[in-house]
């Protein structure tokens, strides 16, 4: 026998001075090492496709270093440059020339009947960076990180898939590492054809899966959430995950708001900078607040303003889309409104929300102008990743004198103002669909209704410590969201009840405690099944 196939048929051993230092150390050690975000995810990607419980452990407990490099900000950079930084193949992908025959295709991920979540982008705006293609498959990776960090869904429950389109970026075309199929877009018609087998085929596969659809160009993610919402499990993330969050964190911030200022949560105004599938997604969850407060339809729908790249949006402009009608003012007959500025004297907003993914939007001149106007502004620059954010943390603070109520898309680090301490909010979808697909899941949901989305948002608001209150937080610590996310599962799973969705009829009988406590006790957990040593 030769030497090389005697080391070939013996296993490695593992020395034993490797155990010396706990195996966790020595993974931060080595992804504390690396300098730039992407070394940093290709890493911790590696590192998940060697021992993924691992992974999740060091997820877990180091969430506010590891969340926002498997997530935004850094997740945009892994997407931008996926097709050079590809090492293996990590999710699925379903591209058009699949059409015909896309249940084969799906039939050949690995975990059939027993898929719960699947995270479905088409790669046509991944975050704000536009139409990334096929580029786009990591943002699905990493929402499903957070379902299985945040919410403790089981790993191999989960499917992510990237529909393999086409792309118009030409940049992308022209990439010979470009990873997926050289066309343009397909049109409406060849669109709305893939997407129709698609959902029927998903359901025929993976007959107890919820979908979430994520990043479609803003068109198609409301063309597709009108689709299917009535006839199968899904619900769009950009749209009703980013208005449940958003609503939620207006309700604390507006509280704080209105307590400075001596008035009510009905009085505030809010302006929205950016109109896309996010922006009315959030305006549209906000009038459903107000009418729960008692407001009627048309005035809860009065309290919003809505701006574009074309400035404010009024109902005489011609060419609307869509999407926009709902919002546009009836009641301004002056020359169009562009400049946020006149925008913000015209409104005298309470609130200022951006979602158009214009860098450094809120300017000094209109954070000041802002604070002239309120008290305590409330100001959200939720656009992602940070590069595309409104407004820097320190920025708001300083320019508002530290009275700033602040939640941004991608997280800040707190900061010292003037010799006092700062907290920031991260205003993003990521607190709540992780317990909304987890409490969809548990009740077998037949469908995500209204009531379902509005109350995760409910209980998320009401979710804060008496710490965190006190500290001016209008979103929970991060390090707290598999707790936070088993308490929206249960608002979600009760409000399935009561629209009678539920196929699991077996929760009705439980009490909210006994509830709460089976929902943790499905939390996977990582950890349960490796080495002590490890
Ligand atoms: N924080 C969160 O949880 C979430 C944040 N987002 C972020 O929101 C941003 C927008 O997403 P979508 O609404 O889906 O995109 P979109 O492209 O549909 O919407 C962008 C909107 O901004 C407007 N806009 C563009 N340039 C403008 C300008 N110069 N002045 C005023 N308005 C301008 C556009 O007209 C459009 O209405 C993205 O950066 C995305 O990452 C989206 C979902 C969740
Ligand atoms: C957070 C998110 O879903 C987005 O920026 O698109
Ligand atoms: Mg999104």
């Amino acid at each position: 026998m030769s030497l090389a196939t005697v080391s070939s048929t013996v296993a490695p051993q593992i020395p034993p001075y490797l155990f010396n230092t706990d195996h966790r150390q020595r993974c931060l050690a080595q992804l504390r090492s690396k300098t730039t975000g992407l070394e940093k995810y290709i890493y911790l990607n590696g590192l998940k496709e060697r021992d993924p419980s691992l992974f999740y452990e060091l997820a877990l407990a180091n969430m506010l270093e590891i969340i926002p490099i498997l997530y935004t900000p850094t997740v945009g950079d892994a997407c931008s440059n996926y097709s050079h930084i590809w090492r293996r193949p990590e999710g699925l992908y379903i591209s058009i020339e699949n059409k015909g025959h896309i249940r084969d295709v799906l039939r050949t991920w690995h975990v059939g009947d027993s898929a719960r979540i699947a995270v479905v982008t088409d790669g046509s705006r991944i975050l704000g960076l536009g139409d990334l293609g096929a580029n786009g498959l990591p943002i699905s990776i990493g929402k499903l990180d957070l379902y299985i960090a945040g919410a403790g869904i089981k790993p191999t429950t989960t499917v992510p898939i990237c529909l393999d389109l086409g792309t118009n970026t030409q940049k992308f075309l022209d990439d010979p590492l470009y990873i997926g199929v050289r066309r343009k877009r397909p049109d409406t018609e060849e669109m709305d054809a893939f997407m129709q087998e698609f959902i029927s085929a998903m359901e025929e596969v993976f007959p107890q899966l919820l979908v979430q659809f994520e990043d479609f160009s803003t068109d198609n993610a409301f063309r597709y959430l009108d689709l299917f919402r009535s006839k199968h499990r899904v619900f769009n993330d950009d749209i009703q995950g980013t208005g449940a969050v958003v609503l939620s964190g207006f309700i604390n911030a507006a509280k704080l708001s209105s307590q400075a200022a001596g008035t009510r949560l009905e009085d505030h105004r809010i302006l929205f900078f950016g109109a896309g599938s996010a922006g009315i997604g959030v305006a549209k969850q906000l009038v459903s607040f107000f009418t729960l407060l008692g407001l009627t339809e048309e005035d809860a729908k009065k309290k919003i303003y809505t701006v574009d790249s074309k400035g404010l949006i009024t109902a005489d402009r011609k060419g609307l889309q869509e999407h926009k009608i709902y919002f546009a003012r009836t009641d301004y007959n002056g020359p169009p409104l562009t400049r946020l500025t006149d925008i913000i004297k015209y409104v005298k907003p309470t609130a200022l929300l951006g979602l158009s993914t214009i860098r450094n939007a809120f300017s000094e001149e209109v954070v000041r102008l802002m604070a002239s106007l309120n008290k305590r502004p409330v100001i959200f620059p939720l656009s992602n990743p940070v590069s595309l954010c409104e407004v820097d943390y320190a920025d708001a603070v300083a320019w508002t004198n530290g009275s700033v109520v602040f939640a941004s898309g991608s997280p800040y680090k707190p900061i010292e103002f003037e010799g006092k301490k700062y907290e920031p909010g991260q205003g993003n979808n990521m607190y709540i669909f992780p317990g909304l697909g987890l409490g969809t899941i548990l009740s077998k949901a037949r469908h995500v209704t209204d009531s379902m989305v509005e109350q995760a948002s409910i209980a998320l608001s009401a979710s804060l410590t008496k710490e965190e209150k006190d500290a001016d937080l209008v979103y929970p610590r991060l390090t707290r969201i598999r707790d936070i996310s088993a308490e929206i599962a249960l608002a979600v799973v009760r409000a399935a009840q009561k629209d009678d969705v539920d196929e699991n009829t077996l929760f009705r009988s439980l009490s909210d405690n006994a509830l709460l406590e089976v929902i943790k006790s499905k939390q996977w957990q990582p950890g349960a099944h490796r080495s002590p040593r490890l």
